[in-house]
């Protein structure tokens, strides 16, 4: 398929994601910008593996409003404070995956260091292995907008780049457009798995 628009470049994405096996069952949601004060976030409750155009809906940033009335994801209020903190995002990717599921756990601080790997030049502005890459880790909650506010309140005193794990849950990670938030989930899984192998390894 050609990808004209950010919109098929995304549904290309959900396609890519859904063989990786990173959105198991109906997990995950994927977003774009539209502009300043729209995007367009998937329809709740689908696979993300086999959406269509159709299952992309409109929602205003600023507010969460719908304008088709249809349910948009539950998580919806992640990405709307992204857009909202974070004028240069242009698409957000929420995986499942096993790796950031387990890691998430498994590391009990408030955030995972990544270090020492080469691929942590996957994520913009990285340029060697000798820095540390910190995602932070927030506590699930079903509390959507509770979420949000803690990880708004977390971002007035920390840079929010690259993406955040929820414990126990996944990652939601972004880029300037889709094809920059696709590069940064793919990079981000290889160094979850990396880390995680390395930890058996050395039993800790
Ligand atoms: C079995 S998926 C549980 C909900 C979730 O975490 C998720 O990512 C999908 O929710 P959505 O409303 O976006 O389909
Ligand atoms: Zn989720």
């Amino acid at each position: 398929m050609i990808e004209n628009t950010p919109l098929e470049a995304l549904l290309a994405a959900c396609h890519w994601i859904g063989e990786k096996g990173w959105c198991p069952a109906t997990g995950g949601n994927m977003s774009v910008r539209q502009n300043g004060e729209f995007c367009l976030i998937t329809e709740s409750g689908k696979d993300k593996g086999q959406l269509t155009a159709d299952h992309f809906l409109q929602v205003e940033i600023a507010t969460n409003r719908v304008p088709s009335g249809r349910t948009p994801s539950a998580e919806t209020g992640l990405h709307t404070l992204i857009y909202g903190l974070l004028p240069e995002t242009g698409a957000i990717l929420h995986t499942h995956s096993v790796n950031a599921t387990v890691l998430s756990r498994v590391e009990r601080s408030e955030g995972l260091v990544l270090q020492g790997y080469e691929m942590q030049k996957s994520l913009a502005g990285q340029t060697s292995h000798l820095e540390q890459v910190i995602i932070p880790i927030f506590d699930n909650s079903q509390n959507i907008p509770s979420l949000a506010a803690e990880i708004a309140e977390w971002a007035q005193s920390h840079p929010l780049q690259y993406g955040f794990l929820i414990r126990g849950h996944g990652l939601t990670c972004w880029g300037k457009n889709v094809a920059e938030a696709r590069r940064h989930l793919e990079g981000l899984e290889f160094l979850f798995q990396c880390e995680l192998q390395l930890r058996l390894l050395e039993g800790k």
